[in-house]
C-alpha cells in the first residue's frame, strides 16, 4: 500500500499569483494515518510535517483518519512524508487513487500477541510463574503506544498515549502486570475497533471525491489527453458507461445520464443537444459529444470536493469550545494527579498504594477522548450523509443551525415552482415595431439575463424560429427586482414587470386585454419610451412542494413565501399548493425587501432558513441563519452566498435536511453526556470505593468506540414515519421526469410551448385517493401586501395592501385534481 498509486487530488494546483511565481508544483496527497485519535496528535502530526520544507498545508480529518498534505513532490516526496510520520509510530500510508480509504481490517500483531499473552498468563493459578507473561503482554502491545507517546513528548504535547504509558508504568509499578497488560489490550483493541468503525465512514468520503476520470477522449481527433490539460469549448467524446469528465454542454448525440453522485437522486436524466452535463455524472446509454464549458479544476463536482473538505476541516461552535477546553484541562488533570499521588502520603496518609492508584485513576480518566470526538465524528458523518442525498452543507456550524431551525422563508420563482416558464401570450402592442423584430430584439437581450423567465423568453423566439444575437446587444443592466435592460440596434430596451413601465415608459396605461390575466406574471417591454409588447408568463409549483412545506408544520417550522413576482402570481403558487399552510405570503420584493422581512421573520420566530435561488436571493441568503441555493439550476451567486446548497431540484430535501440537523445535534448531545458520565462514574466508583485501573481505560476507550459508533447511525438511512410516503414520492418524482423528458421532446421539436399546462396529463397515471388533503376547518391568511413602506415612482404601480382569507376547502376546489394529489403527495403507492 505504501507508496502505491498516485495521490488522486492533484487535481488543484496553487491559483494564488505569489506561488506561481515561486514555480512550484502543488500536489495533494491523501495519507492514511491509523494513529490519529485525538485533537492530541492533530497538533503532532502538524509539528511533524509543517517544519519540512515543500509542505504548503496540512490538515487532519481526526472523523476519518485522513491527513491531506500541500506539498512540492519535487522537494518531499510522499515516502519521506510517510516515513516521518511512521516515525512517530502514527502509522500513515498513502491512499491509492479511488481506494476507499482506511484498509487496517486485521488486528496489528502487536494486538494479537498481547492477546494471547494475556490469555496464557490467566493460567497463572495453574503454574505461577505464568504471571510474567502478563508483563510480556503489555510490551508487546506497547510499542505503537510507546513511539507515539515519545513523539508527543519529545514536541512536548501531552497526549491519550502518554496518560496510558503512564498508567501502565503505574500498574507495573505496582505489581500488577495483569492490569498492565489488560490496559494495553484494551487501549490498542479499542484503538483498532474505532478504525475499523472510521472505514465506513472514509469509504463514504472517497466515494464522494475522485469520481472524474483522468482521461478524456477529444471528439475531433480521438487523441487521450489528461483532463487537465482541456480547455474551454473542447470537444470531447463520452461513450456509454463513461463517467463525463467535464462539465459543458451536449453537442451531438443523445443519451440518458446518472446523476447521482451530484443531486443524490439516482434515476436517469435524457441529455440532448443543448442539455449541459456535469462532470462526474454517469453516460448511461448512448453518446454524446459534449463541449466543454469549465476548466476540469472549475467543474462544479470539482467545487463539490473543496466545499467537503473544507467543511471538515471547519470547526463547529461546540467543537471549538471543547478544544479550547481541552487545552488546559489535560494539564490541569496532570497537575491533580501528581497532587493526588503525592499530597496525602507527605501529609502522613497511611494508604498511600490507595492514593497513587487514585492518581492513576484520574490520569486516565483525565482523557478527554471521547469529549473531543463526539462532535467532529458526528459531524462528519451527517455532513457525508447530507452530501449523499444531495445537500451540501458548508461546516458543521452550518449542520448545528440547520437543527435548530423556527422558520423558513421561500422564494418563489425556481424554488417553490419550477421555474420553468411557459409563454402564455406573447403581443406587439401599437405599431412601432414588427413581431419578428420585437423578438429578436428581446431573445437577444433575455439570452444574457439568468432569469428563469429569460430562458422561456428565448427558447419562445426560438420556436419562432428566430435565434437570439447576445452580441448584438451593446449594453446589459439588470434592474433588481424589475426586469433587465438593454440596447440593440441602437434602440434602449426594457423587459420586466410594470415597473420598468413606470421606469421606461411616459404611457402607463396598460392595454385592456391585460387586465381579464390571472395567476400568471405580466411582461412589459418598452422601446425608446414607447410600451411596444406584452407578454405573459406562467409557472408550476415543483413536485413536493406542499409536502416539504406540510412536513415543516409537522416539525414546528412555520413557512412564508417571498416573491419578487406580483400578487397574483404569489396567490396562483398559493392555490397550488393545496392544503400546504403558507403563514405568510409577500409579493413584488426588491432584493433589500427579502433581507428586511428575513432579518424580521429572524427577530419574531428565531432562527430562519432562507431557501432561494436568484440573483435577487443572495442578500437574503447570506442574511438567514441558514441561506440554501437551488443548486445547480440556480444562480452562482446564490450558491456562493448560501449556508448549503441542493444539488437536485427536490425541495423535499430541505425539511430532510433539518431533520438531519436535528439528529446531528441529538447525536452530539448524547455523545457529550455518556462521556462526561462515564469518567464522572468511574470517579465516583474510584473515590467511593476502590480505584480500579482497568475499569478506568475500559470507561475512556469504551465511550470513544461508543461515540464513534453512536455517530455512524447518523450514516444510516434516514429514520421515521416516511416508508409509505417515500414509495408515493418516488412515483411522483417518475411522474415528474416523465413530463420533463415531454417537456423536452416537444421543445425539441419547436412545437407549441404550452407543455407545462398540458403535462400536467402525464400526472393522471397516479392512482390516487380522493381524500382532501387538509380538513376545512383550517383556514389560511394571506397578507399580500405590496410593499405599504416604499416611497417614489414604484410606489403608484404597487397594489394597495389587501387581507385575503382562503380556506382549506375553497382551495380543494379550485386545485386541478391531478396535480394536487401529485404534489400533495396523498396517493397510496
Ligand atoms: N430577465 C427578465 N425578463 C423579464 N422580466 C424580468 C426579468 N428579470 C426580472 N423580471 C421581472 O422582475 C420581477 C422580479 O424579479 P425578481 O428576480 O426580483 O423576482 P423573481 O425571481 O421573479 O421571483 P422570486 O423572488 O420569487 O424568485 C419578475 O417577476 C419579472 O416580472
Ligand atoms: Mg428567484
Ligand atoms: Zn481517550
Amino acid at each position: 500500500m505504501m507508496g502505491g498509486g498516485e495521490s488522486y487530488a492533484a487535481l488543484e494546483e496553487s491559483l494564488l499569483p505569489e506561488q506561481a511565481a515561486a514555480r512550484r508544483q502543488w500536489e495533494k496527497t491523501y495519507l492514511d494515518v491509523l494513529g490519529v485519535c485525538c485533537s492530541a496528535e492533530v497538533a503532532l502530526v502538524e509539528r511533524l510535517l509543517a517544519p519540512l520544507d515543500g509542505v504548503r498545508a496540512v490538515s487532519v480529518v481526526v472523523p476519518s483518519r485522513t491527513v491531506v498534505v500541500e506539498h512540492d513532490p519535487a522537494a518531499v516526496s510522499q515516502s519521506r512524508i510517510v516515513k516521518v510520520l511512521n516515525g512517530a509510530g502514527l502509522e500513515a500510508s498513502v491512499r491509492a487513487y479511488g481506494s476507499s480509504g482506511v484498509i487496517g481490517r486485521w488486528p496489528s500483531p502487536y494486538i494479537v500477541a498481547c492477546g494471547v499473552l494475556l490469555l496464557a498468563s490467566s493460567f497463572r493459578w495453574l503454574l505461577p510463574p505464568l504471571q510474567w507473561l502478563a508483563l510480556a503482554a503489555a510490551c508487546a502491545g506497547a510499542p505503537p503506544m510507546l513511539l507515539r507517546g515519545i513523539a508527543a513528548a519529545s514536541r512536548l504535547t501531552l497526549d491519550i498515549n502518554i496518560l496510558m504509558l503512564i498508567a501502565v508504568a503505574g500498574a507495573v509499578a505496582l505489581k500488577d502486570y495483569t492490569e498492565a497488560g489488560v490496559i494495553v489490550f484494551l487501549f490498542t483493541t479499542a484503538e483498532w475497533l474505532e478504525t475499523l468503525a472510521c472505514t465506513k465512514a472514509s469509504a463514504g468520503m472517497s466515494s464522494l471525491m475522485s469520481m472524474i476520470p483522468p482521461k478524456a477522449v477529444l471528439a475531433e481527433t480521438g487523441d487521450v489527453v489528461n483532463v487537465r490539460d482541456i480547455g474551454v469549448g473542447a470537444v470531447i467524446a463520452v461513450r456509454a458507461g463513461e463517467m463525463v469528465p467535464v462539465d459543458g454542454m451536449v453537442v451531438d448525440g443523445q443519451s440518458e445520464v446518472d446523476e447521482r453522485s451530484l443531486t443524490g437522486e439516482s434515476y436517469p436524466v435524457p441529455k440532448q443537444p443543448h442539455s449541459e452535463v456535469w462532470a462526474g455524472t454517469l453516460n448511461l446509454d448512448g453518446y454524446i459529444a459534449v463541449r466543454t464549458m469549465a476548466l476540469a479544476e472549475n467543474s462544479t463536482v470539482a467545487k463539490m470536493e473543496r466545499l467537503v473538505e473544507e467543511a471538515q476541516q471547519s470547526k463547529s461552535r461546540t467543537q471549538r469550545l471543547i478544544d479550547s477546553c481541552a487545552k488546559y484541562y489535560t494539564p490541569a488533570v496532570v497537575v491533580l494527579g501528581a497532587g493526588v499521588a503525592l499530597l496525602p502520603p507527605l501529609l502522613g496518609a497511611r494508604d498511600a498504594e490507595r492514593w497513587f492508584r487514585l492518581a492513576l485513576v484520574l490520569l486516565v480518566s483525565a482523557c478527554p477522548c471521547a469529549l473531543v470526538l463526539s462532535t467532529p465524528v458526528a459531524t462528519f458523518c451527517a455532513l457525508l450523509t447530507a452530501a449523499r442525498m444531495g445537500v451540501l452543507v458548508k461546516g458543521g456550524d452550518v449542520l448545528e443551525s440547520l437543527g435548530e431551525i423556527k422558520a423558513v422563508a421561500f422564494d418563489k420563482t425556481g424554488t417553490i415552482t419550477r421555474g420553468e416558464f411557459t409563454v402564455d401570450m406573447f403581443d406587439v402592442v401599437g405599431h412601432k415595431v414588427q413581431m419578428s423584430h420585437l423578438l429578436y430584439w428581446i431573445s437577444s437581450i433575455e439570452s444574457k439575463s439568468s432569469h428563469p423567465m429569460a430562458a422561456a423568453l428565448v427558447e419562445h423566439a426560438r420556436s419562432k424560429s428566430i435565434e437570439p444575437k447576445p452580441e448584438c446587444v451593446a449594453e446589459f443592466r439588470v434592474l433588481p427586482g424589475e426586469g433587465i435592460y438593454g440596447e440593440i440596434d441602437g434602440m434602449r430596451i426594457y423587459v420586466g414587470n410594470k415597473r420598468v413601465l413606470a421606469r421606461g415608459s411616459s404611457c402607463q396605461t396598460v392595454p385592456e386585454r391585460m387586465n381579464g390575466l390571472k395567476g400568471v406574471s405580466m411582461g412589459y417591454v418598452i422601446c425608446d419610451g414607447d410600451l411596444v409588447g406584452v407578454f405573459s408568463l406562467s409557472d408550476d409549483c415543483r413536485t413536493g412542494a406542499a409536502e416539504a412545506i406540510r412536513e415543516l408544520a409537522s416539525m414546528g417550522i412555520s413557512s412564508v413565501l417571498l416573491t419578487g413576482d406580483i400578487a397574483e402570481a404569489a396567490m396562483h403558487a398559493q392555490e397550488q399548493l393545496g392544503g400546504a399552510l403558507l403563514e405568510e405570503v409577500h409579493s413584488e420584493l426588491f432584493p433589500e425587501d427579502k433581507v428586511r422581512l428575513v432579518g424580521a421573520l429572524k427577530a419574531r420566530a428565531g432562527p430562519t432558513m432562507m431557501v432561494g435561488d436568484g440573483m435577487n436571493d443572495a442578500p437574503a441568503l447570506a442574511t438567514a441563519d441558514v441561506g440554501v441555493s437551488m443548486g445547480i439550476s440556480g444562480s452562482a451567486a446564490a450558491m456562493e452566498t448560501s449556508h448549503a446548497t441542493l444539488m437536485s431540484s427536490d425541495i423535499l430535501r430541505v425539511p430532510e435536511a433539518v431533520r438531519l440537523g436535528r439528529r446531528a445535534r441529538r447525536t452530539i448531545a448524547v455523545n457529550m453526556a455518556s462521556s462526561v458520565a462515564a469518567k464522572a462514574a468511574v470517579l465516583a466508583l474510584a473515590v467511593a470505593w476502590r480505584p480500579v485501573l482497568w475499569a478506568a481505560v475500559l470507561a475512556d476507550v469504551g465511550t470513544c468506540l461508543l461515540v464513534v459508533l453512536n455517530s455512524m447511525l447518523l450514516l444510516g438511512e434516514r429514520r421515521g414515519r416516511r416508508g409509505k410516503e417515500d414509495a408515493c414520492r418516488a412515483t411522483a418524482r417518475s411522474l415528474e421526469m416523465r413530463r420533463s423528458q415531454l417537456a423536452a421532446v416537444s421543445s425539441d421539436s419547436a412545437a407549441t410551448k404550452s407543455v407545462g399546462k398540458t403535462g400536467g396529463d402525464a400526472s393522471k397515471g397516479c392512482h390516487c385517493c380522493h381524500k382532501p388533503s387538509r380538513s376545512p376547518e383550517h383556514s389560511v391568511a394571506i397578507d399580500v401586501r405590496a410593499d405599504e413602506q416604499r416611497e417614489g415612482p414604484t410606489a403608484a404601480t404597487c397594489a394597495p395592501a389587501k387581507k385575503v382569507e382562503v380556506t382549506g376547502s375553497v382551495n380543494a376546489s379550485v386545485m386541478p385534481a391531478s396535480s394536487s394529489c401529485v404534489s400533495a403527495g396523498c396517493c397510496s403507492p
